[in-house]
């Protein structure tokens, strides 16, 4: 199996002198294509510090992050923009959905963004897979919370993203709706075999990843 994400003893600093915050201590992990991953620790443990360093969202204060093979530190601003575009994809906790748009459009507009064709079945097939086919008309405002985190799922795999970034996906919603979205989230991951990186302070509703670690003061542990 190829890695498709390697981190060579990546660190993150925040501040200089008497204010630095050491959020992430030297790690290096090795993510399998097509893994799941479920990274579990409280509230300022380092969790949205380490997954915007595998993301290519933030950089690292020392070490490398490595996309198939690639330094992504070498990698130009309109070129890790790019990578970001077409083979990633982000859930966040707060659906960042556009207000003005439907949910069809909401799901279509990473795929135009990135210029690429996506046809009216694949939109429909992807929010039917989600439950959501009957609500493509509507607009975020007319929606669920659980409703709105399927539509962002939705928009993050239109692209077919290689890794599906998530940070906190279900810590908006109801235990119910939790349970439903991760089930979901997962289903859509390992049908497509999208590498998926999750983080959550959650601990109930850990589903049954690959790999599961723990994060306290910004050390990573696997469990
Ligand atoms: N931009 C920043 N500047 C300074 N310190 C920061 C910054 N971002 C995060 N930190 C600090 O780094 C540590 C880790 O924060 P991080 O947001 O990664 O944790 P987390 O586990 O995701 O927490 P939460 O679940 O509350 O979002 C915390 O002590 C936090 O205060």
């Amino acid at each position: 199996m190829d890695n498709i994400l390697v981190t060579n003893n990546i660190s993150k600093v925040y501040g200089e002198g008497a204010n630095a915050v050491t959020a992430l201590h030297p790690l290096s992990l090795k993510v399998r294509s097509g893994s799941i991953h479920v990274i579990l620790g409280k509230s300022g443990s380092g969790k949205t510090t380490l997954l915007h360093l595998l993301a290519g969202m933030d950089k690292p204060s020392r070490g490398t992050v490595q996309f198939r093979g690639q330094d992504i530190s070498s990698l130009s601003d309109v070129q890790l923009a790019q990578l970001r575009g077409a083979k990633y994809g982000f859930v966040f906790q707060f659906f960042h959905l556009v207000p003005e748009l439907s949910v069809y459009d909401n799901i279509a507009l990473p795929a135009i963004f990135a210029k690429r064709k996506v046809t009216p079945s694949q939109i429909n097939d992807l929010a039917a897979s989600l439950g959501i086919l009957g609500k493509v008309r509507f607009f975020p405002n007319e929606l669920s919370g659980g409703e709105k985190q399927r539509v962002a799922i939705a928009r993050a795999m239109i692209n077919e993203p290689d890794i599906l970034f998530a940070d906190e996906p279900t810590g908006n919603l109801d235990q119910q709706n939790s349970n439903q979205v991760m089930d979901l989230l997962l289903k859509l991951c390992k049908r497509n075999g999208t590498t998926l990186i999750m983080v959550t302070h959650n601990e109930s509703l850990v589903p049954n990843p690959d790999f599961l670690y723990w994060m306290e003061d910004g050390k990573l542990k696997q469990l």
